[in-house]
């Protein structure tokens, strides 16, 4: 297996270079070297996600990716065009990497610099030091628990930080357990290479909310970093996407843009195979379940496992293609009923569109969306209240019934709210209006239901429609590119 395989490699060549350098000698030069570089800082705004862009010209995954490329020249337009954070490899046989990469690097750039490297042993996080990084990354799946500390706090002593790497709900309750302040989730598993897609949506809430969440492999396009903005990560880092295009200012453009300024799509009201197959086909990001009785939308909590599995393309979705994060909605219903069918149906989120208390919210085991609407300016300091317990406010059109009706919301009350905080705007979207409502209000998302519908059926015409119409007019598309 890959993993034992490098590790008993890394151990030979500590053999070697632990006779050519004493530790005491090494330890001095590591005591040496100027302060770090403070890597907390490259992550403000903690609102924002950060890039952290590496170099790296090979992967035993990928094989050779970038064969010419120039490691000093490489970060340097990593950090031109807005990196926070360059990773390094330095790991020689499998990821052609070199230790004098990282002080090139480290000597040209002025950001924190990440030695990224399979480190077992303290004689490593002494070399990192020596060789100028101001963090290192301890990967979860080879240490223990005591090592894990041990590393941990030496990385500490020499005032660098730690990027924790996990990818399983163990491993990130052992990186909590460590005092890590900076969790990696690698949706790679280095021992089978496998992505998995879903886990950063998997584990983000068992992540403490103050420490910094970095996104880890696989990112290339803007579908994935939309994503990223809906699992509320302060990082990414993203390797292969920059070193093998052929432009790397745009692909960072499109991910820094993508990740911190695109628009998601919820289409709600879902109750059928075709209506579905229609969202997910188009590319929408969540998909809403309506479990209101007394709406034509409803959908039984217990039919909604059968009917995702009916829809082909939400059961079995293209390679590539990753799957909608789902959002029940209801309207005044007991806290442990919601709960309930949250667990029944896997949802992924829960919407309260009645008039559900901020304490309300907090019972609810889900991150949540609570919908308000906003009549008059008075309405706006409403939201304070909510917006410490609600994952995201959305705002609604005023009716007595609710929300669905069609009629379009107080886009310049929304727009105010929207200025500091991430809204979802909903009522009366439509193709025809959205491209106005996402200039004028500029939201973190959209949520539509009758617009999408004709004679009170979805229509998958328009739902394709409306999705493209939201990617061409957001500052980036589905490829990302302006
Ligand atoms: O090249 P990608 O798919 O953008 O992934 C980058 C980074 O996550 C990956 O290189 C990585 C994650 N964890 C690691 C541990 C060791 C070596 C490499 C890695």
């Amino acid at each position: 297996m890959f993993l034992d395989k490098i590790v008993e490699q890394t151990r030979k060549d500590l053999i070697q270079r632990k006779a050519e350098l004493p530790l005491e000698q090494l330890q001095q030069l590591a005591l040496e070297q100027p302060r770090p570089r403070d890597v907390l800082e490259a992550f403000e705004p903690r609102d924002k996600i950060h890039l952290i862009a590496e170099v790296k010209r090979a992967s035993p995954s990928k094989g050779i990716l970038a064969p010419d490329l120039d490691p000093v020249e490489t970060a340097l337009l990593y950090e031109r065009n807005g990196a926070s954070v360059i990773s390094v490899l330095t790991e020689p046989h499998f990821f052609l990497g070199s230790p004098e990469y990282l002080t090139a690097i480290k000597n040209a750039v002025s950001i924190p610099v990440l030695r990224k490297d399979f480190i077992i042993d303290e004689y490593q996080v002494y070399e990192a030091r020596a060789w100028g990084a101001d963090m290192i990354l301890l990967i979860c799946a080879i240490l223990d628990d005591q090592q894990l500390r041990l590393l941990h706090q030496r990385a500490n002593a020499l005032r660098m930080r730690v990027l924790v790497e996990v990818h399983s709900r163990e491993e990130a309750q052992r990186a909590i357990d460590a005092g890590a302040m900076i969790i990696g989730v690698n949706s790679r598993d280095l021992a089978s290479f496998e992505m998995n897609p879903y886990l950063l949506r998997d584990i983000r809430e068992m992540l403490p909310r103050n420490q910094i969440i970095v996104a880890e492999s696989g990112i290339h396009t803007g579908a994935d970093v939309r994503r990223l903005s809906r699992y509320d990560v302060q990082a990414m880092l993203v390797g292969e996407s920059l070193v093998v295009s052929n432009n790397i200012p745009d692909q960072i453009d499109m991910l820094l843009q993508g990740a911190n300024h695109s628009t998601q799509v919820k289409i709600c009201g879902l109750h059928d195979t075709a209506g579905i197959n229609a969202a997910v086909d188009a590319g929408a990001d969540l998909l809403g379940l309506i479990f209101y009785e007394p709406s034509h939308r409803y959908i039984a909590p217990e039919q909604v496992p059968a009917l995702l599995k009916a829809s082909q393309s939400y059961s079995q979705s293209a390679s590539g293609q990753v799957r909608p994060d789902l959002v029940g909605v209801f309207v005044n219903k007991d806290a442990s009923y919601i709960n309930d069918v949250v667990e029944q149906v896997g949802l992924h989120y829960v919407q309260l569109h009645g008039n559900e208390s901020p304490e309300f919210c907090q019972q609810i085991k889900r991150p949540v969306i609570k919908a308000l609407s906003l009549k008059e300016q008075a309405d706006l300091s409403l939201m304070a209240a909510y917006q410490k317990v609600a994952w995201r406010l959305l705002i609604d059109t005023p009716t007595p019934n609710w929300g669905g009706t069609g009629l379009t919301s107080n886009w310049e009350l929304a727009r105010q709210a929207a200025q500091h905080s991430k809204i979802i705007l909903a009522g009366g979207l439509t193709v025809e209006n959205v491209s106005a409502a996402i200039q004028q209000v500029q939201p973190w998302g959209l949520d539509v239901s009758s617009g999408v519908e004709t004679n009170k059926q979805k229509d998958i015409h328009k739902i394709a429609a409306f999705v493209a119409q939201v990617r061409s007019s957001s500052i980036v598309g589905e490829q990302g590119r302006r």
